[in-house]
Order: structure tokens, then C-alpha cells, then sequence
């Protein structure tokens, strides 16, 4: 590997034609550069939750697949009803008795009736039901005061999902609600994509791992759990590489070390221009082609992106406010767009800021914000890239364009939803 010194990285890559691109052209190319995994496999339906299905499903049967009985009470054919008064009730022999799950096999005739349960399902010669409590049960009889209407009370089948609906789409999420879905249609096992793979370290020789004591100069290893943490949430199968020392050649050696291994190598740390800013310097010596480097954002400009081979390199800055918005924002839908999802770009939407922001924009910023309930939505006290803590009871971030003078409480702004 050649020798790349550290001063020279960053000057190097800031020279000639390198511009600072908008996080749109970014995600742009990020997702150009994120195929989508193609080994699939079948799981048992709870080990599907958060994964994203490979293939489309259809209803193989309507569902329910009989017609059944909302109440539990008497069914029978509303035409033998239609006499009934509430002075002279007509009388409908009991001619079987039907719980969920039982199957009457007879044709019910004028005159009869069958007790059903909840569920059970409506035999031959019924199209309607009543409640149990509205009518008299008089032995084997039952006496019944009014008329009743054909398909009163009735669940036809298929009335919640007709035979040939597609119950799940290839690229979609699977949540709790679609393995009920699938279940529903007697599916066992579903077929997902594999999960995306990300490897995670952080550059930094400031760094110390929590356990260690604490020393002059040094901070804890944040970034390293919240981009971990993250992936997992997202479902990710995820490698904790751990801290990387400032050293070019070691760091390259680590990541190339995973590039057949992983999807995405993902580092904080080391994007910027000072002395250890390494990750300019990693990107050549790993053979890596830059895909970009700064984009027009505040936080998390220096981040780079890169590839080598299958791999896909993304360095964020090692802020952690920056690290956090820039994950989220670029990172993110590269990574489910890897991991076979379609929808991949974060929800947006105008609300009213319930706080002010005092400082004016000069570039486009990205501003911590939580959504309140009553559909406002506010903003900490505290917004430096390094501060973490103000950041975690986060859900969204206000989208704020160049040359935004200081916003008032009040103002509409574009918001991104997490
Ligand atoms: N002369 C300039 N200096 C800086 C510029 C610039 O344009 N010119 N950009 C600033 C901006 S904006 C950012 S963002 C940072 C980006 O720096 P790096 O991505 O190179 O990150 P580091 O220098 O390694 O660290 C920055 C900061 O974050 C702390 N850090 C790093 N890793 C972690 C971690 N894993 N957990 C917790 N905290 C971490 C680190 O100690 C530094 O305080 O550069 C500005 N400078
Ligand atoms: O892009 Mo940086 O995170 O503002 O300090």
C-alpha cells in the first residue's frame, strides 16, 4: 500500500474538480451505488418481523372461507320470518347446534333453524342471523318476534380478503400486522431478502471504549453505539468493528479485510481537513473510487462516500449530532435499499415550529426536532454538531434552506420524519 500522509489527504481531494453536492445528488448516488441483496431465504413467520419480503404473495383462498355467523344466536332462512309479529312470534324448530369450528353438513329447511356460535359457519337453506338474546328459546324451539332481512347478520366469505389479492409486496416490510395477514392464509414460513450487512468502526485515537477510566484529553466512544444501535433497529446484521486507529494504512487494512464480508463499511470520524482527518487517505489506499466528498449541509458536510468492488464505503463526520443526521439522511436509504426495500426515503411533511431558532442559516441545516402531539413541532436549547445528549429524544429534523434568517415560533417549516 503507498504511503499517504495525512497532511496530504485532504489537499489532495480538495483540489481540481471536487465540489460540494446537494444531499439529494448524494442520496442520488448512493443509492446508485446500493444493489439490492439478491440471496433470499424462508423464515418462520415471527423471525420475519422487520425483514423485507423478496417476493409478492397472493390469497391463495378467500378469507374467511365460509360464510359465517358474527353473533352468537340462531341462523335460518329469513323468508321463514316473514310473517313474525311482535304479538305473534313464528316458531323455528332447533335442528343442530354449531360451535366455531363445527361444520353442519344438512340443508337447513323453511321452519328451522340452526343455533351458531360466533365464527361457526352458515349452513345451506340460512342467509340471515339473529342475536339469541332477542329471541324466546322454548326447548328444542325457538320463537322468534319480527322479520328478518336475507344477509342480516352475515359474514360472507372473502369478505376480508378475496382469493388472488396480493397480501404482501416484494420490497415491503414485514410488521406484526403481515404475519397475521400471511397466517391468515395458512402461510407458515415467508420468503425475505437476506439481511444487508454493515460493518461499524470509528476513527479517532481520542477515543476510549465505556468501562475504560476516563482520561485527560479523551471522550467515550458514542458514535460507535449509536450507529450500531441504529442498524439494528433497522434490522441490519451488523459487525462492531470497534475503533480504528488514526493511521491510514492500519484503517485501510481493517476495512479491506471486510470487503468481501459486508454490503457497507460504515465509519465516523476522520472526514474533515485536520491533521488526522485519515479517511481521505484510507479511500485511495483501499482502491477505493471517492463517490463524493462534502455536501452542502450543516451538520455532517465532510461526509465521503466510496466504493471497491461490491463494497460500499460511507465515512460521516465524527460529530455525533452529525454523525446521527447524516446516517439518517444518506445513510439510511442506501442501506434499505440494499437490504430490498422500495420505500426507501424519509417521510416529509409541513408543520409549525413550536419554538424559535435563533441563528440564521447561511447554509442549509438540518435542526434536531421532535413531533408533538398537537402536530407542532419543537426544537432543544441545544444544537451543536457535538452535542449528543439533546439529540436523543428526537424523532425529526427541520429541513432548514440557505439564507433562513432566525425563525419564530409560529413559522411553517419542511420537516423530516424519522
Ligand atoms: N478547519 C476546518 N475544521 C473543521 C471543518 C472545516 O470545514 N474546516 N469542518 C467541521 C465540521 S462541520 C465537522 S462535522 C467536523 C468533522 O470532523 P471529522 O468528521 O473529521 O471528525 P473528527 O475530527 O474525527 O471528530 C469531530 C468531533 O467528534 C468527536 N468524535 C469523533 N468520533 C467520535 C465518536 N466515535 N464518539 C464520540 N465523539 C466522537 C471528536 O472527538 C471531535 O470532537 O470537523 C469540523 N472541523
Ligand atoms: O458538519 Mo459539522 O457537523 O456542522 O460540525
Amino acid at each position: 500500500m503507498p504511503k499517504i500522509l495525512y497532511k496530504d489527504s485532504y489537499r489532495n481531494v480538495r483540489r481540481g474538480t471536487m465540489q460540494d453536492i446537494e444531499l439529494e445528488q448524494a442520496v442520488e448516488i448512493l443509492l446508485a451505488h446500493a444493489s439490492p441483496v439478491t440471496e433470499t431465504e424462508d423464515v418462520p413467520l415471527l423471525d420475519a418481523v422487520g425483514r423485507v419480503a423478496a417476493e409478492d404473495i397472493k390469497a391463495g383462498f378467500d378469507n374467511p372461507p365460509f360464510d359465517r355467523s358474527p353473533l352468537d344466536g340462531y341462523t335460518f332462512a329469513a323468508a321463514s320470518t316473514c310473517m313474525a309479529k311482535a304479538e305473534s312470534p313464528v316458531t323455528l324448530r332447533v335442528v343442530a347446534e354449531e360451535c366455531a369450528g363445527d361444520f353442519f353438513a344438512g340443508t337447513v329447511g323453511a321452519g328451522e333453524c340452526v343455533r351458531i356460535m360466533t365464527g361457526g359457519a352458515i349452513p345451506q337453506g340460512c342467509d340471515c342471523v339473529v342475536r339469541q338474546e332477542d329471541v324466546r328459546e322454548d326447548g328444542d324451539a325457538i320463537r322468534v318476534p319480527f322479520t328478518s332481512k336475507p344477509y342480516e347478520n352475515y359474514c360472507y366469505a372473502g369478505e376480508d380478503i378475496k382469493k388472488g389479492t396480493v397480501i404482501l409486496r416484494q420490497g415491503q416490510i414485514i410488521r406484526a400486522a403481515q404475519i397475521a395477514v400471511l397466517a391468515s392464509e395458512g402461510h407458515a414460513t415467508v420468503r425475505v431478502h437476506r439481511r444487508v450487512r454493515v460493518a461499524v468502526a470509528s476513527t479517532g485515537d481520542e477515543l476510549l471504549q465505556p468501562g475504560e477510566p476516563l482520561r485527560p484529553g479523551k471522550i467515550y466512544n458514542s458514535n460507535l453505539y449509536l450507529l450500531a444501535g441504529r442498524l439494528k433497529e433497522l434490522g441490519a446484521e451488523v459487525t462492531v468493528v470497534g475503533s480504528v486507529p488514526d493511521d491510514v494504512e492500519r484503517a485501510a487494512e481493517v476495512i479491506a479485510s471486510y470487503a468481501d464480508k459486508v454490503d457497507v463499511f460504515l465509519t465516523s470520524g476522520g472526514v474533515s481537513v485536520g491533521k488526522k482527518d485519515i479517511m481521505h487517505g484510507v479511500v485511495p489506499a483501499l482502491g477505493a473510487e471517492r463517490l463524493f466528498w462534502r455536501v452542502c449541509m450543516k451538520p455532517g458536510a465532510p461526509a465521503i462516500a466510496y466504493t471497491r468492488g461490491r463494497l460500499l464505503g460511507i465515512a460521516l463526520s465524527g460529530n455525533p449530532f452529525a454523525a446521527f443526521a447524516t446516517f439518517e439522511l444518506m445513510a439510511k436509504p442506501a442501506l434499505l435499499r440494499i437490504a430490498g426495500q422500495t420505500d426507501v426515503l424519509p417521510a416529509r411533511r409541513r408543520a409549525v415550529l413550536a419554538d424559535a431558532f435563533p441563528k440564521e442559516c447561511l447554509g442549509r441545516r438540518f435542526l434536531r426536532a421532535r413531533m408533538e402531539a398537537d402536530g407542532r413541532v419543537s426544537l432543544p436549547d441545544q444544537h451543536e454538531s457535538g452535542s449528543l445528549f439533546s439529540a436523543a429524544g428526537c424523532d425529526a429534523f427541520v429541513d432548514v434552506p440557505a439564507g433562513t434568517k432566525p425563525l419564530a415560533a409560529g413559522t411553517e417549516v419542511e420537516v423530516v420524519i424519522l
